[in-house]
């Protein structure tokens, strides 16, 4: 897929900084993203995944430049920011004695007039959402009780009501089994490549984001280290230095897929040729 020639602007950040007390927590980091595609932003723990998103959404007094669309965030009405772009952040959000349904509309506060009447266009939009995110038939459902995988889908759907042009969000597929990881992320990459959503989310798993995402960015400390396709920022020296452990990167399939190694394992048993077990118990 092309990347920047002949695309739209998406989404531009330069020279964002922020620091606290002295402390620099980003320190001028700059990356491009065209509209349209899947953006993965990795690094360990404390290297400003989360500073950053708030960053990129305007909800942070930083340094630099932050651009949606060609539009600096600065200067975009906060209404119009509400609709543009939805923040899926870690599931925390006060919304745990709401039904499902009650959530999804939601989305619809940026656009309602001052007196919130909703029409039966808003409506169909809200059930439209819950079938684009399979979720239909648990709408009266109260959202508590949904599991995690089907909650964050239903904030997923929150941001499909809210028509929101780029979402942001933080870690979507932690405390999520592997199937509803690979549910959701694929939902997220879908909506992006067939409707044109723009999609930037911090993600803990590297292969997982070598396998959902268009582009990757690699932090540490507060810089951007990598910026680039998987290939470009999966690299074993560069991830060794960043998470602190030595690892294999390996090329299946155009798929990049790295494995730390601990001395307690040791990469002579990572490269192992591994056996392949089929579904009927084969061993290849
Ligand atoms: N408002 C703040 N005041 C003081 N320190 C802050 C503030 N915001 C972030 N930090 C610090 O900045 C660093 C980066 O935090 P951030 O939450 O962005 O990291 P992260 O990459 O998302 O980490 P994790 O993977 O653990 O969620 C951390 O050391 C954090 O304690």
């Amino acid at each position: 897929m092309s990347l920047l020639s002949g695309s739209e602007p998406g989404l531009n950040a330069e020279g964002v900084s922020f620091s606290v007390d002295g402390r620099a927590i980003l320190q001028a980091v700059s990356l491009q993203l065209p509209a349209g595609q899947v953006l993965g932003l990795l690094g360990p723990n404390g290297a400003g995944k989360t500073t950053l998103l708030r960053a990129l959404t305007g909800q942070l007094p930083c340094e630099g430049r932050v651009a949606w669309m060609g539009r600096p965030l600065a200067t975009m009405p906060l209404a119009e920011r509400a609709r543009q772009i939805a923040i899926v952040n870690q599931l925390n959000d006060p919304v745990l004695a709401l039904s499902l349904r009650q959530v999804v509309q939601m989305g619809l506060l940026p656009h309602l007039s001052l007196l919130g009447r909703r029409s039966p266009d808003d409506l169909q939009r809200v059930e439209q959402a819950l079938a684009r995110v399979g979720l239909s038939d648990r709408a009266d459902q109260r959202f508590v009780s949904l599991s995690g995988g089907e909650q964050q889908r239903a904030l997923i759907a929150r941001a499909l009501v809210q028509q929101a042009r780029l979402i942001v969000l933080d870690e979507p597929v932690n405390h999520l089994d592997v199937y509803y990881q690979h549910d959701v992320l694929t939902l997220l990459r879908t909506l992006a490549h067939e409707t044109g959503l723009t999609v930037v989310m911090s993600l803990h798993d590297l292969n997982l984001a070598s396998m959902y995402c268009d582009r990757l960015a690699l932090l540490h400390e507060g810089h951007l280290r990598a910026f680039g396709s998987a290939r470009e920022v999966l690299v074993p020296e560069l991830l060794q230095r960043v998470f602190r452990l030595p690892c294999v990167v390996r090329a299946y399939d155009g798929l990049m897929r790295v494995d730390f190694c601990p001395s307690s394992v040791g990469v002579s048993q990572i490269l192992i040729q591994p056996s392949v077990i089929s579904a009927d118990g084969q061993v290849k």
